[in-house]
Formats: C-alpha cells, sequence, structure tokens
C-alpha cells in the first residue's frame, strides 16, 4: 500500500491549521456584528416596507425610536412606548435585556458607548447569544410590519416628518458610532478568540514523517468549513476527545472533497482490465446488514465482489524474477504461474525471499530483472493499472496509525476512488468480519499486533480486487480471527479472487491452498499443489528437508546457568 499513499499524500493542503481559526474567530465575530446590523435593520424594514408617504416617513421614525431606546437608557421610556407599539421595538429590547445579561457587557460599554450594536458585538462568548438572538429577532421584527405602518399612519405628517428628520440625524450618529465600536470590539474579540481555539484545537498528528502530517493537515482544516457556517457550534470541538472529534472530522471531510454533488452516486469502481465485465458491484447499500451471529458467512459474502467474470486464466505470472541487495541476492531468478481463482501459498525459511518477492509483485519494489504480469497487465509497462487490481498486505505494518480504524479505512477506500457511502458500507462490513466494531473510533496506534493486521487486511480488501498480496496474514492473529479471514478469503477465491500469501503456518497452506512454492535462499526448491510439494510427507517435514536450517542447539549451556 505504500506507493498508493505516497500518490494521494500529494494533494492535500499544506498545513492551514491555524486559518481556519483565525478565520472562525473573525467568522463568529462578524455574524455578532452582522447579527446587531441585521436587527436595525429588520426594525427599520418592518415599518417602511408596507407603508407609502408618510407612513414611510412614519416607520423611519419608529425605527429611529427603536434605535434609541437601544442606544442609551435616557431614552428609556421613549423605547417603552415603542416597544408598546411596535414588535420591533420588543425584539429590540429583548436583545437589549440579553446583552446585559452577558457578563461582558461592562468592556461593551466602555467601547461601544452604550449602543446596543456595541453591546452585542463586545462581549467575548455573545456569539451564541448572538446566534440565539438572530433566530429571535427576526421572527419578532417581521411581524410588526403592518403595526408599525398603523400607528405611524396615526400621527400628523408634519410631525413626523420633524420626528424623522431629528431622529434621522441622531440615528446616522448613532449608527457611526455603533460601528466604529463594534468593529474595534469585534477585531480585538477575533484575536482573542483565535488565540484560544489554536490553543484548544486537538492534535491529530500523525507519526512518521511529512507526508503523514499533511494528511492531518487536511483533517485539520476540514472544520474550516463548518466554522463559516456554523461558529457557535463550532466552539465544543476543543472540549470533546480529539480522537473522538478527528474521527467526525475526517468523515465530513472526505466527503465534500470527493462527492460535491452527493446526488448522484459515481461509483468509481476500479475497472483493471479492458476486456472481462466490469466489476458488478452488488447494490452496496441495499444489501440486508448482516447478523453478527453470522458473521462468518453473510460478512464474507458482503466484502467479496463476485470475479467470475474474470477470463484471465493467469492472475500472476512472474518469470525470471532478481533482486539484489547490495552483495545479497535475495531473489535469484524465480518462475511463478499462479492461476485466477486459486490460493497461492509460498514457504520458506526467515530470509529466503518471501517478502522481497511480494513486494515486487505488489510493486512496492523494482526488481534487478524479470517480468511480472498481473491480470495480464505488464506490470513494467502500466505499474498503475497492475496495482489498480491488487491489494496489499504488507509485511511491516506501517501505515496511519495515528488515524483511527475507521478514519483508515476510509482513507483506503479514497485511494482506490470509492465513493464515501459505498466506503462507509463496506468498512461495516469488513469491522463486523473482522471483530473490530468496537474498535473503529480508537487510533490504530493503539491496536494489538493483530488488530492491526486485520485493520490492513480489510484495507487491502476494501476495493474488491482481483488478487489479493498478502504477506503473512496470520502472524499474530488469534484462531477465531484467523478462522474469520480465512473464510473470507475462501469466499473470495471461490468468487473467482486469487489470493497469494506467505505464512510459516505449514498446517494453514496445507489446508487452503491448491498450490505451493518453497523459496530457500531466493531460489525455488519446490513448486507445485500441495499434493506434489510434501511428497507424501507432512508440507513441515518436506519444508524442513528442503531448508535444511536446523538450527546449532550446542553450545548454549551457559543459558542454564541462570546467572543471577
Ligand atoms: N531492504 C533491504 N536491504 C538489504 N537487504 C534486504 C532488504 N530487504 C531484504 N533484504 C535481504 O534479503 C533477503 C530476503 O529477505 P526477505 O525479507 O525477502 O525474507 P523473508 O523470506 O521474507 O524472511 P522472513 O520469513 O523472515 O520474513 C534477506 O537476506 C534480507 O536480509
Amino acid at each position: 500500500m505504500t506507493a498508493p499513499v505516497d500518490d494521494h499524500l500529494e494533494e492535500p493542503a499544506g498545513d492551514t491549521s491555524d486559518a481556519p481559526a483565525r478565520e472562525k474567530a473573525a467568522t463568529t465575530r462578524t455574524s455578532a456584528v452582522k447579527t446587531v446590523a441585521g436587527r436595525a435593520k429588520t426594525s427599520t424594514a418592518g415599518r417602511a416596507k408596507p407603508a407609502s408617504g408618510g407612513a414611510k416617513t412614519a416607520a423611519k421614525a419608529a425605527a429611529v425610536k427603536a434605535e434609541q431606546t437601544k442606544a442609551g437608557a435616557a431614552k428609556k421610556t421613549t423605547a417603552r412606548a415603542a416597544a408598546a407599539k411596535t414588535a420591533a421595538v420588543k425584539a429590540a429590547a429583548a436583545h437589549n435585556t440579553e446583552a446585559k445579561s452577558s457578563t461582558k457587557a461592562a468592556t461593551a460599554k466602555k467601547t461601544a458607548a452604550k449602543t446596543s450594536a456595541a453591546k452585542a458585538a463586545a462581549p467575548k462568548n455573545a456569539a451564541a447569544k448572538a446566534s440565539a438572538a438572530k433566530a429571535a429577532a427576526p421572527k419578532k421584527a417581521a411581524a410588526p410590519k403592518n403595526a408599525a405602518a398603523k400607528t405611524a399612519a396615526a400621527k400628523t405628517a408634519a410631525a413626523k416628518a420633524a420626528a424623522a428628520k431629528g431622529a434621522a440625524a441622531k440615528a446616522a450618529a448613532a449608527k457611526g458610532a455603533a460601528t466604529k465600536a463594534a468593529k474595534a470590539a469585534a477585531a480585538k474579540a477575533a484575536k482573542e478568540d483565535a488565540a484560544r481555539v489554536e490553543a484548544e484545537r486537538p492534535r491529530v498528528e500523525v507519526s512518521g514523517g511529512e507526508d503523514e502530517r499533511r494528511l492531518v493537515a487536511a483533517d485539520d482544516a476540514a472544520p474550516a468549513s463548518d466554522a463559516v457556517t456554523a461558529p457557535v457550534e463550532a466552539e465544543p470541538v476543543a472540549e470533546t476527545d480529539p480522537t473522538v472529534e478527528a474521527a467526525s472530522v475526517f468523515e465530513q471531510e472526505p466527503v465534500a472533497a470527493v462527492e460535491p454533488e452527493p446526488e448522484p452516486e459515481p461509483i468509481v469502481e476500479p475497472q483493471p482490465l479492458a476486456e472481462p465485465q466490469p466489476v458488478v458491484e452488488p447494490e452496496p447499500m441495499s444489501e440486508p446488514t448482516p447478523e453478527p451471529a453470522a458473521v462468518t458467512d453473510t460478512a464474507a459474502a458482503a466484502v467479496v465482489t463476485d470475479l467470475q467474470a474474470s477470463t484471465a486464466s493467469d492472475a500472476i505470472v512472474v518469470r525470471g524474477l532478481v533482486k539484489e541487495f547490495g552483495d545479497q541476492r535475495a531473489v535469484n531468478g524465480i518462475d511463478l504461474t499462479v492461476s485466477a481463482g486459486s490460493f497461492y501459498g509460498i514457504v520458506g525459511p526467515n530470509g529466503a525471499g518471501k517478502t522481497t518477492t511480494l513486494s515486487i509483485l505488489a510493486g512496492l519494489l523494482r526488481a534487478d530483472a524479470g517480468e511480472i504480469e498481473i491480470c495480464g497487465i505488464d506490470q513494467a509497462k502500466d505499474p498503475l493499472e497492475a496495482k489498480r487490481v491488487m491489494g496489499v498486505l504488507p509485511d511491516r505494518l506501517r501505515t496511519f496509525d495515528r488515524l483511527t480504524g475507521r478514519q483508515l479505512l476510509h482513507y483506503y477506500g479514497l485511494l482506490r476512488g470509492l465513493p464515501s457511502r459505498v466506503i462507509e458500507k463496506r468498512s461495516a462490513d469488513l469491522m463486523r468480519a473482522f471483530d473490530l466494531s468496537e474498535s473503529m473510533g480508537r487510533v490504530v496506534s493503539d491496536y494489538s499486533a493483530g488488530m492491526t493486521k486485520k485493520i490492513m487486511l480489510a484495507g487491502a480488501m476494501i476495493h474488491s480486487p482481483r488478487v489479493l498480496v498478502l504477506d503473512e496474514p496470520f502472524e499474530s492473529v488469534d484462531p477465531v480471527s484467523s478462522a474469520v479471514i480465512l473464510d473470507i478469503l475462501r469466499a473470495y477465491v471461490a468468487h473467482g479472487g486469487t489470493v497469494i500469501l506467505s505464512s510459516h503456518g505449514m498446517d494453514l497452506i496445507e489446508r487452503v491452498c491448491s498450490r505451493v512454492a518453497i523459496i530457500v535462499g531466493g531460489d525455488v526448491l519446490a513448486e507445485g499443489t500441495v499434493e506434489e510439494v510434501r511428497a507424501g510427507q507432512t508440507l513441515e517435514s518436506r519444508f524442513v528437508e528442503l531448508s535444511g536450517t536446523a538450527g546449532e542447539v550446542e553450545g548454549l549451556e551457559w543459558l542454564h546457568t541462570f546467572s543471577d
């Protein structure tokens, strides 16, 4: 999986984690200011719209009165009268009450010259209140359109004109002061919030290199869009469990990136071969959810795609494969042929060249010589296409282990071009099959070796590849999970999939593989059906016979002396 992972990591943007925090804070402050401004506008519009001529002027007058009411305690009496007449004034009064109740009201008073706008903008925690007021105020202000007009129409035109003129001047002055004060307050609050959000931002860093950190930087950037639309709700994020939060963040971000238009379901199934019929995805979302009790069969059926359509008789063909590491010749001209729809096992002592061979097959290592075909695709000529048809479980379990299991699977699915809905469905199936459902929200670095093996195996399967290249898939895996994995692989092979795996478990190889190769010192010493290779012995006996690497047990007498 190394290569495709690296490919993908070129895409995420650089570290923008600071920017969204500031943007969020600024948006929050701006939202507060807008709330107040909007409220003033609503009050005015509520009166002006239904009126014409005198009534319109009267509406303005009423609006101004409302502003005056909000602006100063000296106008309280007038404000009360206006509030009694118009619902818009009620809204303003309600806002005043809220603003006063704020713990930051004192600061607002100093900087905003007692204007309601400044009161709303200055309080550091006014975002939530402003949001609530924003929701409430329009409702209150919208209703009194007619009431305001009627009230105003009852007055004489001259009185209205005079009142409007005077009030307009006051309102303009008040508005200017309010705007200025509000901006200053908002800027200050934004600065403070940016610092606070940055301090509280959950750290979800990935160890292991710059590329991995870039991945997480992209994840961190995800909340930015949320903050723009829902700045108030974004606040509690920093107080939640970073792991859990990271999961949700991750879930949201790729959906937005990959499926900008959620309606059409662009199932981008890998179509590795031109000639065979395409992989048929059996309506993943409509599949019945398997019961946990019947996990083995149903889960296997759920994650295995019917590959009978494959027409390639040989899924893997290797000719004259050579790989040297300095003076060490790890692979010495190996030939292998693996039929489609078969289980092929590679066994050999430590250092025999199994991992090197499988790594070259998977496209993770470049051979010094030799030819490889995967499902008829020349790996040298079309390496990406060859990789596309494979799922790989590499030997060393290096992965993005700071992601949760759910995130990791989602990431694997995205790398393979799967739509988010399909990924979610398959992830759930795989996690259930591998008994990892309870651990989906935990970071992979906290997994045991066996759990890590299983999550990576799930990742290798998620795109229902034609070929699975598995390096020691059962190592560290408990017997129950091994049995489940075996069932899944058997069903996969029965439906036309091909598995090539290495293992030190001779019993297992003997039970499940149709063909086996014994590799020693980079050479294939025996190859054929299991019956042919074991030649009347157990596979283990034959292995020991061919490998001839019985360790020297003499000379270790000192171990029995217990020197403490
Ligand atoms: N990156 C490397 N650099 C140098 N030598 C290497 C490298 N990778 C493998 N080798 C050598 O190549 C030989 C084959 O190693 P490989 O990992 O393929 O063996 P293996 O059969 O998978 O062993 P094991 O069963 O222990 O996993 C060994 O001698 C090993 O030391």
